[in-house]
């Protein structure tokens, strides 16, 4: 069974993958088995340069296919910030909490029609013989005035989906993966993937 590394070190990430990857016939391996290897410098401009960025930093460490995921949040008035910048909105290693704060506090004065948001995540598989396969998605939404919901992670309680008329951090993890920016671009991946791996 070919074994993927899941070249991320986001523990909310990393288990919206596993779950995806669970009814695939691949055998998932966690970062955590490689605790020699450090981290690499996300300084790409777009999604897509960090994905590419992490896959190849952790497939040159790990010397196994690797699966790397960056994403984040844009949100219109603030001129689609954070962006690549997402993880570090209220500094270099911010907790969710923070992050959220500076969020609600930089949107304090837009009102309720001003505040769409998306979350993106483009996602980069780089095999040990060179090969690349890169999926996308993105998830409409707006930003809400107060937290709400216990699931998922990072900005998930302030992102509202008016469709649903809940927060992202409402919907258990099977619920978001049906509809998030991550999910969208696993199903587009476990498809590239399957063919790939005929
Ligand atoms: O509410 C959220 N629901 C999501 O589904 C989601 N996906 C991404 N994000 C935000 O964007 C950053 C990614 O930054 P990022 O891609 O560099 O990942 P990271 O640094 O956390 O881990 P790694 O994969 O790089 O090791 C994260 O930290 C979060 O703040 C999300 N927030
Ligand atoms: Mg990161």
């Amino acid at each position: 069974m070919k074994e993927i590394v899941i070249a991320s070190k986001n523990k909310g990430k990393i288990a919206e993958i596993e779950k995806y990857f669970a009814t695939l016939s691949v055998k998932v391996i966690s970062l955590a088995e490689f605790p020699e290897v450090d981290e690499p410098i996300e300084d790409g401009d777009t999604f897509e340069k960090n994905s590419l960025i992490k896959a190849s930093y952790y497939a040159l460490h790990t010397g196994k296919a690797c699966l790397a995921d960056d994403s984040g949040l844009e949100v219109d008035a603030l001129n689609y910030a954070p962006g690549v910048y997402s993880a570090r909105f209220a500094g270099e290693h911010a907790t969710d909490a923070e992050n959220n704060q500076k969020l609600l506090v930089s949107l304090e004065n837009i009102s309720k029609n001003k505040r769409q948001a998306r979350f993106r995540c483009a996602l980069t598989f780089l095999d040990t013989d060179g090969t690349v396969i890169t999926c996308d998605g993105s998830c409409e939404g707006e930003i809400a005035f107060a937290p709400s919901g216990d699931g998922g992670f990072g900005y998930d309680p302030l992102f509202y989906l008016p469709e649903l008329n809940k927060s992202m951090a409402q919907l258990s993890m099977e619920e978001k993966n049906k509809i998030s920016h991550r999910g969208k671009a696993l199903k587009k991946m476990a498809e590239k993937l399957a063919g790939y791996l005929r």
